[in-house]
This record gives C-alpha cells, sequence and structure tokens, in this order.
C-alpha cells in the first residue's frame, strides 16, 4: 500500500489558512498556491538520489554533491492542477511536464477526460501529478490510470487539501501511488466538495464561476 503523508509544516499550514478563507482574492490564491506547492515539492523530493561530483570553490577543490539527473515528470490535472505547476519548477526546473484534461461531472461526479499529452519517456521518469483538490479521488485515479495506460512506472500525488473519502478511493484502486497532502479534511458534502475545504480551486484560481 502507498503511503499516505500530510505535510503540516507551520507554513503550509499558515498559508492554507489564507487560500481557504473566502475573501482571498484570486490574485493572492494563486500565489499562495504556488507557495504550498513548492513547500510540498521540498518534501516529495526528499528521497532524489545524489551523486558525487567534485566542483572548485575560490578557496580549494571540494568533494561534493550533486542530483544524479533522475528524469521527473510533474503532470498537472486541467485546470487548477496548473496553478501549482509553477511553484513545483522553481525547485525543479529540469522537470517535463505532462497535461491532463479531466473535469468533474457536477451532477455524476464522475470524471471526464478531454486532454492528454505527457512527454513521451514517461516510462522512465518519476511522475508527480499534482491537483489542488483530492475530493471522490474520480479525478485523480483516471488521471493515473490514462498516465499507467500510457507505461508510467512510478507516480506521486500531490495535493493541497484531500477528503478521506479521496485517499481511500486512490489507495484502493492504486495502492503504488504514494500520497502526499497539506491537509486531509473532514468530509465530503452532498454536492462533493470538500468540508471545509477551500472551495472550487480551478474558479478560484482562474477567476470563473
Ligand atoms: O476528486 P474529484 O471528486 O474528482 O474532484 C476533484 C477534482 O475537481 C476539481 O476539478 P474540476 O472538475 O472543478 O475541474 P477544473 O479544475 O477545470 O475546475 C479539482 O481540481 C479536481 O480535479
Ligand atoms: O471541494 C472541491 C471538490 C472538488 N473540486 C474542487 O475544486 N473543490
Ligand atoms: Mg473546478
Amino acid at each position: 500500500m502507498g503511503i499516505v503523508k500530510v505535510l503540516d509544516h507551520p507554513l503550509i499550514q499558515h498559508k492554507l489558512t489564507f487560500i481557504r478563507d473566502k475573501n482571498t482574492g484570486s490574485k493572492e490564491f494563486r500565489e499562495l498556491v504556488e507557495e504550498v506547492a513548492l513547500l510540498l515539492t521540498y518534501e516529495i523530493t526528499r528521497d532524489l538520489p545524489l551523486e558525487d561530483v567534485e566542483i572548485e570553490t575560490p578557496v580549494c577543490k571540494a568533494k561534493t554533491k550533486a542530483l544524479s539527473g533522475k528524469k521527473i515528470g510533474v503532470i498537472p490535472i486541467l485546470r487548477a492542477g496548473l496553478g501549482m505547476v509553477g511553484g513545483i519548477l522553481k525547485l525543479i526546473p529540469a522537470a517535463k511536464v505532462g497535461h491532463i484534461g479531466v473535469y468533474r461531472d457536477p451532477e455524476t461526479l464522475q470524471p471526464v477526460e478531454y486532454y492528454c499529452k505527457t512527454p513521451t519517456d514517461i516510462a522512465e521518469r518519476d511522475l508527480i501529478v499534482v491537483d489542488p483538490m483530492l475530493a471522490t479521488g474520480g479525478s485523480a485515479n483516471a488521471s493515473i490510470k490514462f498516465l499507467k495506460e500510457r507505461g508510467a512506472q512510478n507516480i506521486k500525488l500531490m495535493c493541497l487539501i484531500a477528503a478521506p473519502e479521496g485517499i481511500e478511493a486512490v489507495q484502493k484502486v492504486h495502492p503504488d501511488v504514494d500520497i502526499y497532502v497539506a491537509a486531509v479534511d473532514e468530509k465530503l458534502n452532498e454536492h462533493g466538495y470538500i468540508v471545509p475545504g477551500l472551495g472550487d480551486a480551478g474558479d478560484r484560481l482562474f477567476g470563473t464561476k
């Protein structure tokens, strides 16, 4: 079974409070989502392999460490996942980005897939699927299935807020996927929204309704 890690660093919790606040406007919301994504990335990359390198400082030669070139792919689930990409790329600028378009039908809550463009070598990459919200888990499960059908071997899921139902759903269908979240909330409401959550992440990021 994949691990579930709640990354509740004080900075993350503080920023999440403002993200949740309905009085936070789109500009600040976008900035905060990007910042929290960056902080989550710091944790999710903790196991990246290093190699020994030799460099010369202004003082002397030194044996030190550098990333060993593990290939990474970042896969935002459109639209809301886009809000997290900038923060991740600040820390991992060499990552390739693939896009999966999935929206949740508001009536049935079932995922509807409409777009997919991923790097051709996803089988060789460590993939980080990103979406601020893990509600029923339908969108994440469909996206991960998509990636596996295209050869993906190693997938982590990174979200801001998850409902217990969403975590359970992903663990059931994709037990090999580790899940990283900033918070696990109480429940889903009758419309499938996370309670207390933050509302509709895509609408708040992009100013739609
Ligand atoms: O776990 P689920 O029940 O599938 O719900 C979560 C999904 O819902 C939201 O996307 P939405 O359908 O609002 O699309 P959008 O990002 O285009 O607004 C969110 O960004 C997730 O992708
Ligand atoms: O609370 C929720 C649930 C699904 N999608 C969102 O944007 N928010
Ligand atoms: Mg939305």
